[in-house]
């Protein structure tokens, strides 16, 4: 059974996310596609598929935005787990409400939000300083969660158990 990652990422702190949790998975099982590299990855040979990204001013990265409105009707045809990345823990829910449409959220199996960091080195002096004066944080720091990717791996390898139950039936 294969899973297909497709993501987006604009200072890198969700592909180590999506890293870990392919890592998670086994590398032969799950492959990544970054949205920036392959803005059209065909879905064909995948079982699973896993899509999100980062919230930047309360919305999902506009790459990985379009994705989704240009393929929905694809992306229904497969089982599917829907992730944001943020570092603001009170927002997580309404801004994962938002990110995604209602198709794609009651379609869904998995629905969460993984943490994320702030990569100072990578980000203008604008955006330090937005950061700097709604979240005082002053450094690069880094804040996942691990207990909820340890639940979209879970929740993957259950329905890969399951797939391989009935093909032993
Ligand atoms: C300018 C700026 C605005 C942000 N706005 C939000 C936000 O509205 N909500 C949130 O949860 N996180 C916000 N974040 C945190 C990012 O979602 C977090 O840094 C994320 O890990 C970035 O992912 P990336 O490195 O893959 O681009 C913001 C970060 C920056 C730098």
């Amino acid at each position: 059974m294969k899973t297909l990652l497709i993501f987006g990422s604009k200072t890198g702190g969700t592909t180590k996310i999506v890293k870990t949790i392919q890592k998670r998975i086994g590398m032969e099982n799950c492959d990544l596609v970054d949205l920036n590299d392959n803005p059209k990855p065909s879905l064909e040979i995948y079982n699973i598929i896993v899509i999100g990204g980062p919230i930047y001013a309360g919305k999902l990265l506009a790459s990985v935005q379009k994705y989704i409105s240009e393929n929905s009707r694809e992306l229904l045809t497969k089982p599917l787990a829907i992730f944001t990345c943020g570092m603001n823990e009170p927002n997580y829910q309404s801004q994962l409400e938002n990110a995604f449409p209602e198709n794609l959220k009651s379609h869904s199996f998995y629905r969460g939000t993984l943490g994320g960091e702030y990569d100072f080195e990578k980000l203008n002096w604008f955006e330090r300083f937005m950061v700097k004066s709604i979240s005082g944080i002053k450094t690069s720091m880094q804040h996942y969660k691990m207990e909820e990717i340890d639940r979209l791996v879970n929740q993957i390898s259950e329905i890969e158990k399951s797939h391989k139950d009935i093909e032993n039936t």
